[in-house]
């Protein structure tokens, strides 16, 4: 499992560059603007210099509205600055159809400047809350578009978690529908280490996180930590070994 740290600034980037051998994707996104709120162009750039260049770059294009010239518009902007992850939260997409429509423009518009770049299609574990496509399209939205992963976050950061709105075995089935159609599982929304078992269990490929591993678990007012990225590292690695033991004695 692949870990995704998201900072909302440079001097956040620059504690995540000193725990760079704990993490793998730095993800740059403005907590202030939503649960997947862009950033400015020239804070991707920023951060792109400041992290070691072996981590990927991730940015997130916003909680967008169905506007499908837009979002492609603000996606190939974000790959310009210099994110090789392209991160879309289909916060105003209502139906499916809607939501391939805005990935096939990001899509296009991504690889079109770099083709080996990586899109995420994002929907919300939440989703009921917000009224956007429901968390199990997901997979079947990414793959529609030719995005490269399917994800989920949560739309609203109230205190409530990616479980407490999608339960581990619909978490599961969502990773199952992902790998069937060759995409990558991304998850995220409040997750803390005590969710990294059954995350570990059901093959999530990528997990997101900023709040466990910011200052008293505050991933507004707190600030992300460097012996915290370490921490959870140490227990997502503790877990792999403990599932692959399983899965081995199990054979
Ligand atoms: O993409 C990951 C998100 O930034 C997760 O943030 P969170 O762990 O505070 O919900």
């Amino acid at each position: 499992m692949l870990l995704l740290i998201s900072p909302d600034s440079v001097e956040e980037a620059l504690d995540c560059a000193k725990a760079a051998e704990h993490l793998d994707i730095v993800d740059v996104k403005r907590p202030d603007e939503g649960s997947l709120g862009a950033n400015f162009p020239w804070v991707i750039r920023e951060i792109r210099d400041a992290v070691p260049a072996d981590k990927p770059v991730s940015a997130t294009v916003g909680d967008v509205p169905y506007k499908p010239g837009t979002v492609a518009q603000a996606a190939l902007g974000a790959a310009v600055s210099g994110a090789t992850y392209i991160k879309v939260g289909l916060y105003g997409c209502t139906t499916p159809e809607q939501a391939v429509e805005v990935m096939e423009g990001v899509v296009r518009a991504v690889k079109d400047y770099r083709p080996d770049a990586f899109v995420v299609a994002s929907g919300y574990a939440d989703a009921h809350r917000v009224g956007c496509v429901n968390p199990l399209a997901l997979p079947d939205i990414a793959r529609r578009s030719g995005s490269d992963a399917a994800m989920l976050d949560t739309a609203i950061k109230d205190g409530t978690r990616l479980f407490d709105h999608v339960p581990p075995d619909v978490c599961g089935e969502f990773v199952r529908l992902a790998h069937e159609a060759g995409l990558l599982a991304a998850l995220a929304g409040s997750v803390t280490a005590a969710d990294l078992g059954a995350l570990t269990r059901i093959g999530t490929d990528i997990v997101g996180v900023r709040g466990a591993v910011c200052e008293g678990g505050d991933r507004n007012a707190g600030r992300i930590q460097p012996r915290l990225v370490a921490a959870f590292r140490a227990e997502m690695d503790r877990h792999a070994r403990e599932r692959a033991a399983a899965v081995a004695a199990a054979s």
